[in-house]
């Protein structure tokens, strides 16, 4: 009998994937597919997907978007990948709160990371901007602001109907989204933080934001800071995007920014987010920076990159940092050939694109490659 063969031992990662609503699910599967492709060819980590179904059909049936128990069961996974929940006949506030907000808030993924570069192969629609003049990441605070859920609504239908949404800046939340701004800062080459406000306007809470980021900064030292109000944040967006790096902003204004900064890499349907809990006490959730748009789902035509993207920063955040290079270097490449879809200008189909990068990941990583 021939001895045991021993098998290096890989890593598997139990990951949940709630694709939700409209191209939701061509992208959710989209990224699963080039995945465990991934997976596969390098051999190195295996992924096995538990799929929740959890969505605004779940919804209309049951009366929930996440079925009692269901926090404790995604607690189980190491990461969460999630593609975009919204259904034109559930109001908007019902589907966010019932399904993504109500997963970031409860598990504190109080960091929101949204990367955004133009790729080779895409094109910004600003007239001078090449690959390296846009390379930014916007962090959002994904806790509180603008979205802490407070507010309330008296005397409906009548005249003199009021309505509040109360935006709460705690110094606890301030201070820990400032710390991870000013670390993702000293991290990237040109230690370079920039921070969106608007405290000439908002005099209380923003004004806190204001004087932590200041605090915090002390312990940055070779971190360089600027200030900008968000209105004029646009402009400097749009005009200089070669002056920025690394951008820290409140809930609302940075989920703002961030479209405005995707459309300026080429389009929505490239840009990734990832939804953190830095303490790791949580499962993160990762996914597209875009909804679920309704307009071109079940056309075959959304894009997937945003998607492959957002699956390439979930293995970085799993520690798989050689695969998630590998991923994105590869779905670049295949951006740079040029098969891409109709939002970049492209004829591709999501399922073409995806049959790209897959074909993409055999041919440069697989045994062929190796031997090569
Ligand atoms: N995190 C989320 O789940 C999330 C994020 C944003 C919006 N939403 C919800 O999605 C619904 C639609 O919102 P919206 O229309 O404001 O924003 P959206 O991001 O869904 O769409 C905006 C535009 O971008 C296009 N687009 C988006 N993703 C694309 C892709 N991958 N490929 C090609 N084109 C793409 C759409 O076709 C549309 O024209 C709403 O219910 C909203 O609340 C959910
Ligand atoms: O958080 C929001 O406002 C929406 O879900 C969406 O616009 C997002 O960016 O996630
Ligand atoms: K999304
Ligand atoms: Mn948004």
């Amino acid at each position: 009998m021939s001895p045991p063969v021993s098998i290096p031992a890989s890593k598997c990662y139990n990951i949940a994937s709630i694709p939700a609503d409209g191209i939701g699910p061509e992208v959710v599967e989209a990224a699963i597919v080039v995945l465990k492709q991934l997976s596969e060819t390098l051999g190195s980590f295996t992924i096995d997907f538990k799929h929740y179904n959890w969505s605004s059909e779940t919804y209309k049936k049951t009366g929930k978007y996440i079925p009692d128990g269901g926090l404790d069961e995604l607690k189980k996974h190491d990461a969460i990948l999630f593609g975009a929940v919204g259904a034109p006949d559930v109001p908007d506030h019902i589907s966010l709160w019932g399904l993504r907000l109500a997963i970031c808030q409860p598990f504190q993924q109080y960091a929101n990371v949204r990367p955004t570069k133009v790729f080779k192969g895409t094109q910004s629609p600003l007239r001078n901007c090449k690959v390296g003049d846009l390379d930014w990441v916007i962090i959002r605070e994904n806790s509180e602001g603008e979205y802490a859920g407070q507010g309330g609504r008296s005397h409906r239908g009548r005249a003199w109907e009021s309505a509040t949404e109360v935006s709460v800046f705690t110094r606890h939340g301030v201070e820990r989204i400032m710390r991870f701004a000013f670390e993702t800062a000293q991290k990237r080459p040109r230690k370079l933080l920039t921070l969106v406000t608007k405290s000439n306007a908002q005099r209380n809470g923003m004004v806190l934001w204001d004087e932590v980021a200041v605090i915090v900064a002390k312990d940055f030292p070779d971190v360089t800071v600027d200030k900008m109000l968000v209105d004029a944040m646009t402009c400097r967006m749009v005009l200089k995007p070669e002056s920025l790096d690394t951008i820290v902003a409140t809930n609302l204004h940075a989920d703002i920014l961030s479209d405005l900064a995707a459309a300026l890499a080429g389009s929505i349907g490239i840009a990734p987010t990832s939804n953190l809990d830095p303490t790791r006490e949580n499962p993160s959730m990762f996914e597209p920076i875009h909804g679920s748009a309704f307009d071109i789902t079940g056309k075959g035509i959304s894009n997937p990159v945003a998607t492959f993207w957002t699956s390439a920063e979930m293995l970085a955040w799993l520690g798989e940092d050689d695969a998630s290079k590998k991923l994105l270097d590869a779905v670049e490449r295949v951006c740079e050939k040029g098969i891409v879809t109709a939002d970049l200008g492209g004829k591709a189909s999501t399922v073409e694109v995806t049959n790209a990068v897959v074909e993409e990941i055999k041919s440069s990583y697989g045994k062929a490659a190796k031997t090569a």
